[in-house]
């Protein structure tokens, strides 16, 4: 039994003179969840079509447990789907909703109540199998939507951006339901959202694409604290960015120039004279009215603070007139407000990526 579930390589998909997707291989592992997170137009929902099999790869090739199954119809393969309008039949109610995927198949019919109750029982809605779509809210459709597209037992369960239509409050607590529901089963799920924060909290894995292309897959805490390119550090999250030079090296350490001052950063890989970027998190830099001995220190003047509920923020601007943001914890002693501070950070804080 392959280790991977879903495997694409070197995949593309072209309509007429638009590369929606460019190059993408990504290995799902057996049991996964992995999320395809990006900006609206970077070919997510494209390479989730291709997965099912409602669209077909330009080049390429697509396995699923191990079977290349380019060509091969959406009903022949181990996956299904659920869309973000849940799809659901209106004139059926719920149950036969559930029970239309194991009809097409012929199964037996008491095999399929059987199942339809099982499924109930897992989306807790035992009690509105007789309810039509229009007599229930939109989580409730949603978890039928999902209910429907299990109940034919697929290996993949794909779900383009499946909890987009619900309220904040609801999406977050279907989030939760659905991890949780993925982890009881077992099985592969595929999500896409461009919401990087349910990336973070539901994923096992995240593969960030970009103009159809993979910037980088890893798990939620590699994608944050460790972004590999610049369109992944500002995209998950919020950051400091600052394009920069290296002007020493010696070794371990490298330093390079922000805002006229020589800022250490962790050398690995790096040479004198190489053009990088910084990224560096809010939350990771330091506000203080003085200079803290031992540290770098960029002198900043205040622009505005924002109270976020959790955190303040403080918004501050160099002296070249670029700004930079600071976020500390609401709780945190809040240091008298002034016109002008000093903001320092540890080198680990700083994600030195490599300009292109
Ligand atoms: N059937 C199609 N014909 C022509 N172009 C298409 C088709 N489907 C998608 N595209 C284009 O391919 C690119 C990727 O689209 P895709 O829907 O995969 O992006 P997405 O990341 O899922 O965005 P969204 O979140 O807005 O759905 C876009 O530029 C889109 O306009």
């Amino acid at each position: 039994m392959p280790d991977n579930m879903v495997q694409l390589v070197n995949v593309v998909k072209e309509f007429e003179d638009n590369v929606a997707v460019n190059d993408l291989s990504i290995d799902i592992r057996r049991g996964e969840f992995l999320t395809l997170l990006g900006p609206s137009g970077c070919g997510k929902t494209t390479a989730l079509r291709m997965i099912a099999g409602f669209e077909q790869p330009t080049r390429g090739e697509i396995y699923l447990d191990g079977e290349n199954v380019v060509g091969r119809p959406p009903y022949k393969r181990v996956v299904n789907t659920v869309f973000q309008n849940y799809a659901l039949f209106p004139h059926m109610n719920v149950a036969e909703n559930i029970a239309f995927g194991l009809k097409m198949k012929k199964t037996a019919k008491a095999e399929i109540n059987e199942q339809v109750t099982r499924m109930l029982s897992l989306v807790q809605l035992e009690a509105y199998g007789e309810r039509r779509p229009n007599q229930l809210s939109g989580g409730q459709r949603q978890r039928v939507a999902i209910a429907r597209a299990l109940a034919t037992n697929p290996k993949v369960l794909l779900l383009d951006e499946p909890l987009g239509a619900l309220d904040l409050k609801l999406r977050k607590q279907m989030q939760l339901e659905l991890k949780h529901l993925q982890q009881r089963l077992g099985i592969t799920f595929i999500f896409v959202t461009h919401d990087q924060e349910e990336a973070l909290i539901m994923s096992d894995r995240i593969g960030v694409m970009h103009r159809g292309r993979l910037d980088q897959l890893g798990t939620p805490s590699e994608i944050y604290d460790k972004p590999r390119t610049i369109f992944v550090a500002d995209f998950i999250g919020e950051t400091n960015l600052f394009s920069t030079v290296v002007t020493k090296w010696d070794g371990n350490t490298a330093y390079v120039d922000v805002e006229g001052c020589s800022v250490p950063v962790d050398g690995t890989g790096l040479r004198a004279g190489e053009a990088v970027t910084l990224s560096v998190r809010p939350e990771r830099i330091r506000l203080s009215s003085q200079p803290e001995p031992g540290f770098f220190y960029l002198q900043a003047r205040l622009k505005e603070r924002i109270f976020v509920g959790t955190a303040l923020k403080t918004v501050l601007v160099l002296p070249t007139g670029s700004e930079v943001v600071v976020s500390e914890q609401a709780l945190a002693p809040v240091i008298s407000e002034q016109d002008e501070y000093y903001v320092t950070w540890n080198t680990e804080a700083a994600v030195v990526i490599r300009t292109e």
